[in-house]
């Protein structure tokens, strides 16, 4: 049946259609609806149907375990305000977190074998033999949809399949793990994407920290498991990298000559452009190509110092803008003197990147430009999320006057 026209209702907090031939208004619509399931978002209305599409954004986010998916997803909750919790009175070991705007969910819930079933197949989590990508898609779709769904949940503690979660559609929902950019159906739903690109010698040595010391793991099997992913992390996850409309690259310094340390970063914002409802950073003068050593008498730089630099450049035939920071701040609350030079930050007062940047300046990476970067991108997305909205409230509007 045709749509015909578009109906709002308060109560869904959703935008419907109604396939009804008839062009009408709330009022006379409010009396027609005959049953309308919240579950479903489906109902019935005299002479035709009301199909109900949500306000949900979702943002995926695609990285290697052990690049830092779980510190930027704390960062970027913490840009809505309010706490992310795992689902209240639910599996402890789920992989969820729910704040008051968000909902961030593991990809990892979608892995089709357990961790035997990779055993005895020979596959490894990365491969997409190894993922339910229908079922991805599917649940993806319902949420965006204003649908819940009964997600499956991975448990990383028994590596088993653990009953399903109710997850409820959230208005951003990230969709966070391996392969979020790698199924098309599942990409074309996503309204903005990241990756994080961690450098081989960069990830060997946060997973070292990591690994060692959280979880027990000697060097010899972190470096046989890094292996024995690498082949498949470079087929099928590295390549997703082309469609993120930001990615965040984690390189050595170059501010000292052969460093193996791993201690300062290089790290560039690449951002592509023409990306709706995203416009890039940029420092000084857009568009231009700068290089900027900021330390002196408003920032305190210790060795080996600290450099940035912006500029046009390509990433795999894309426009893109890349903002760079070599180094690390000695004291955070001189960030406020760099991010007064930074511009299109979407902040909502000034100072808020160095406040995000204090607050958190215990998270892993504050003092250099992991911890930047991610705040920034956690402000585009508020951006972003705020734009959406606005632009279905108003075509909401508009529709319901025509
Ligand atoms: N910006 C950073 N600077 C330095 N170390 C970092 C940074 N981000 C993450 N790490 C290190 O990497 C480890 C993994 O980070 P995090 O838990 O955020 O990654 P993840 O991608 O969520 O991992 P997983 O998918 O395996 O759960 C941290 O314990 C920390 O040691
Ligand atoms: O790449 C991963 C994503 O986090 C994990 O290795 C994958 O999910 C398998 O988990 P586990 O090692 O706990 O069985």
């Amino acid at each position: 049946m045709a749509v015909s026209t578009v109906y709002t209702a308060q109560s869904l907090h959703s935008t419907c259609s109604i396939s009804t031939p008839t062009k009408t208004h709330l009022g006379i619509q409010q009396r027609q609806v005959l049953f309308f399931s919240k579950k479903t978002n489906r109902g019935r209305v005299r002479g035709g149907e009301i199909r109900c599409s949500g306000d949900t954004i979702v943002i995926g986010l695609a990285a290697d375990s052990g690049c830092g998916k779980s510190t930027f997803m704390r960062r970027l909750t913490s840009v809505f305000g309010g706490a992310a919790e795992p689902p209240k009175g639910g599996n402890p070991d789920s992989n969820t977190l729910i704040s008051d705007t968000t909902t961030v969910i593991c990809l990892d819930d979608y892995h089709s074998l357990d961790r035997t079933g990779r055993k005895v197949e020979g596959v490894t989590a990365l491969d997409p033999r190894a993922n339910n990508f229908d079922l991805m898609y599917e649940q993806v779709k319902a949420l965006k949809d204003g649908i819940a769904v009964d997600k499956p949940i991975y448990n990383h503690v028994s590596g088993l399949l653990d009953p399903p979660e109710l997850i409820k559609p959230p208005k951003i929902l990230v969709i966070e793990g391996l392969h979020p950019m790698y199924d098309q159906r599942v990409r074309d739903l996503l309204d903005f994407s990241i990756y994080l690109d961690i450098s081989n010698d960069v990830k060997f040595a946060w997973k070292i920290q990591r690994d060692m010391a959280e979880r027990g793991h000697s060097l010899e099997s972190i470096k046989a498991s890094i292996e024995a992913r690498k082949p498949d992390f470079d087929a099928y996850i590295d390549p997703q990298k082309q469609y993120a409309d930001a990615v965040i690259e984690v390189l050595p310094t170059q501010l000292i000559p052969d460093d193996n340390e791993g201690k300062v970063l290089r790290v560039k914002l690449i951002m592509k452009e023409g990306v709706k409802y995203f416009s890039p950073v940029y420092l000084f003068d857009e568009g231009s190509t700068v290089s900027w050593i900021p330390c002196g008498r408003k920032l305190t730089c210790s060795y080996p110092g600290i450099k940035f630099a912006y500029g046009p450049d390509t990433y795999y035939d894309h426009e893109v803008s890349v903002l760079e920071m070599d180094g690390q701040f000695d004291r955070l609350d001189e960030l406020i003197y760099v991010e007064s030079h930074l511009s299109n930050i979407s902040t909502k007062f000034y100072g808020e990147i160095t406040q995000q940047m204090l607050k958190h300046s215990d998270f892993p990476g504050s003092n250099n430009g992991t911890g930047l970067f991610q705040t920034i991108v956690g402000l585009k997305i508020r951006d972003l999320f705020e734009q959406i909205t606005a632009s279905k409230a108003s075509a909401t509007l508009e529709a319901t006057k025509a």
